[in-house]
């Protein structure tokens, strides 16, 4: 039986974003699986390809509260080492091939910014900014997929995060689309149909 895949053209950046418990691990993966996986590179934020950035992660996420920064500014700063670490790999691959990210900047500024914890530290928002345009700025994105609704509650989704990632969706409203609540496979075949309509993804059909 002929079964259908997808190919992501070349020099393509799918961005990935939004609140935790939306559903975003789910979707990627349903992309994933159907995608070669010679011709895309996958890169998580923070997490990224190296092992300072893995051992960053998992102090973010730690299993003991002492293993976490304290500060929230110090906790965004860590997340932007370690974005900082992973963008030359992300533009090589952006240019070799295509790069399917999930999340980017739009959390650091969401859950940052938007969040309160930087604020309160008396950084202003146009030094936070600076900083992560300076990092971020070699990658454009081709399309950020934003997915807003928790299907169950997070403690990570601080109120102000979702009005961070409504100004940002105001912000950047070409680039941007919110995936509206269906089931998993109403969504994946939302994301499909959008990545096609939108040239970014091609039908492969394999036998
Ligand atoms: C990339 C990034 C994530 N975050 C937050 C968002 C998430 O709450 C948390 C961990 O992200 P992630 O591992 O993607 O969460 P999950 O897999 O549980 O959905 O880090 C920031 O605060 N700043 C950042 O720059």
């Amino acid at each position: 039986m002929a079964k259908t895949d997808l190919t992501i053209r070349r020099g393509a950046v799918i961005v990935f974003e939004g609140l935790d418990q939306t559903g975003k691990s789910t979707q990627l993966n349903r992309l994933r699986g159907s995608l070669d996986a010679e011709s895309t590179v996958f890169a998580h934020m923070p997490s990224g390809f190296t092992t300072f950035t893995e051992r960053v992660y998992r102090a973010l996420e730690g299993e003991t509260a002492d293993e976490k920064p304290r500060s929230g500014l110090a906790q965004q700063l860590a997340h932007l080492a370690c974005h900082a670490e992973s963008v030359p790999d992300l533009k090589r691959a952006a240019e070799t091939r295509s790069l399917i990210l999930d999340r980017w900047w739009w959390s650091t500024l969401a859950y940052g910014w938007y969040g309160g914890s930087v604020k309160q530290s008396g950084l202003p928002e146009s030094s936070f900014k600076e900083l992560i345009d300076t990092i971020w700025s070699p990658i454009m994105p081709s399309i950020v997929f934003v997915f807003l609704e928790p299907h169950h509650l997070d403690p990570n989704n601080a109120p102000g995060v979702q009005d961070g990632y409504r100004a940002l969706l105001d912000e950047y409203a070409e680039s941007a689309v919110v995936v509206p609540v269906a089931s998993e496979e109403e969504t994946h075949s939302f994301v499909t149909e959008t990545l096609l309509n939108r040239g970014l993804a091609a039908r492969v059909e394999n036998r």
